[in-house]
């Protein structure tokens, strides 16, 4: 029998690919023939290439808020990622593309609309990006993570389902973890993620605050490509890691708090994992302030505290730290009130659907 076949997009960091990786992962590929559209030298590529799939690099530009003449040549760039989308799409034939967005995704979208493909788009922040909302239009149908993401999107055809997390993510094994670190059970673990990218800012506070932290936790560091520092690599206790794959589920069955940015699909995953969260959105100046929204929302439910960055320093990290930690039972508590659903299997069977039709 011929394998139905499905086209998946989205990259730029890993926010944009990590949800891609979990629904493939779900997916019985005796069943499904699936392939990938992504830049060619983005971490989708680099993501992607470990699950043994098609992959395909298209040219892609960014996709600017403000007046810059690389616009212009991003623009070419934009155009002729959408000619070899279209030109790739016209071979593989898919019964659709979901996206995650992120820029490469707005050329495979112009692509498949040209061609009159079904489109599912996911949303994962507060509100969309520039990608996505470039994208609304065309989508078939659009899932987003945020209940107040839906507002940004047209009624008939948007549903809130959650962010769909990795499943392996959820069975990790906290001695599993502890080993892999070399830590013991005698202080608790905190876990750093300053975003798929890691940040300067966070890794600067933390390092200042290093030697007071030690003395309560066990520091796991995730801090970004080229961020780990040569002349703290024999400290006890603490372990810098650029980018962590596999073992990431086993150190965070092993974390009771955790600071992060404000990237919609890590809190959501701390949010399924009961992890209290020290919230950090990147800020205004750096972004349309997506970070800020997840961040406030979160913690108006009672998942997390936030530290804005314009506010970060020694004192009020400290302080806030030690806040969510005395806080813990009841963050716990306010997270397991949450509705669960499950984003993983509504975005399959919409496959499976669009696949029948
Ligand atoms: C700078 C930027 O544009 N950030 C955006 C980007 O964040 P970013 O790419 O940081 O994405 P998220 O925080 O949403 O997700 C990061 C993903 O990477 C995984 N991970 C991270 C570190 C690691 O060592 N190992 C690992 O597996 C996390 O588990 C998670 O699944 O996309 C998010 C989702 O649209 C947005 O909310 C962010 O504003």
């Amino acid at each position: 029998m011929e394998r139905k076949r499905i086209v998946f997009t989205g990259g730029g960091s890993a926010g944009h690919v990590t949800p891609n990786i979990a629904i493939i992962n779900e997916m019985n590929q005796e069943e499904w023939q699936i392939y990938y559209i992504g830049s060619k030298t983005g971490i989708e590529k680099e993501l992607i290439e470990k699950l043994n799939i098609s992959y395909y690099g298209i040219s892609s530009g960014k996709l600017r808020r403000y007046i810059d003449v690389e616009n212009i040549i991003d623009s070419f760039r934009v155009m002729k990622g959408c000619l070899e989308a279209r030109s790739i799409l016209k071979k593989i034939k898919p019964c659709a593309v979901f996206s995650k967005g992120g820029f490469v995704s707005v050329p495979v979208i112009i692509a498949a609309r040209s061609l009159d493909i079904p489109i599912i788009i996911h949303e994962s922040d507060y509100t969309p990006g520039l990608a996505n909302r470039i994208s609304k239009s065309f989508a078939t149908k659009v899932y987003t993570s945020f209940e107040e993401a839906k507002k940004h999107f047209p009624a008939n055809k948007t549903r809130v389902i959650g962010s769909p997390i990795r499943r392996e993510i959820l069975t990790g094994s906290k001695k599993v973890g502890l080993d892999f670190l070399g830590f013991h059970h005698g202080l608790p673990v905190l876990t750093i993620m300053g975003g798929s990218l890691g940040s300067k800012i966070m890794n600067e506070t933390i390092r200042e605050a290093l030697p007071s932290l030690l003395k309560k936790y066990q520091i796991v560091h995730l801090c970004g490509k080229g961020n780990v520092s040569d002349s703290l690599s024999n400290i006890p206790g603490y372990k810098q890691y650029e980018y962590i794959h596999e073992e990431l589920s086993h150190i965070l069955a092993a974390t009771e708090i955790v600071i992060t940015r404000g990237g919609s699909n890590a809190i959501f995953e701390f949010l399924a994992l009961r992890i209290p969260m020290l919230i950090i959105p990147l800020s205004k100046k750096q972004s349309r302030g997506d970070q800020l929204l997840n961040g406030r929302s979160f913690e108006a439910k009672g998942y997390a505290s936030m530290l804005e960055e314009e506010r970060l320093n020694q004192e009020t990290f400290i302080q806030l730290l030690e806040q969510v930690t005395r806080d813990k039972e009841k963050i716990i508590e306010a997270m397991k009130c949450q509705e669960e659903g499950d984003a993983l299997r509504i975005l399959l069977d919409e496959m499976e659907n669009i696949a029948s039709r």
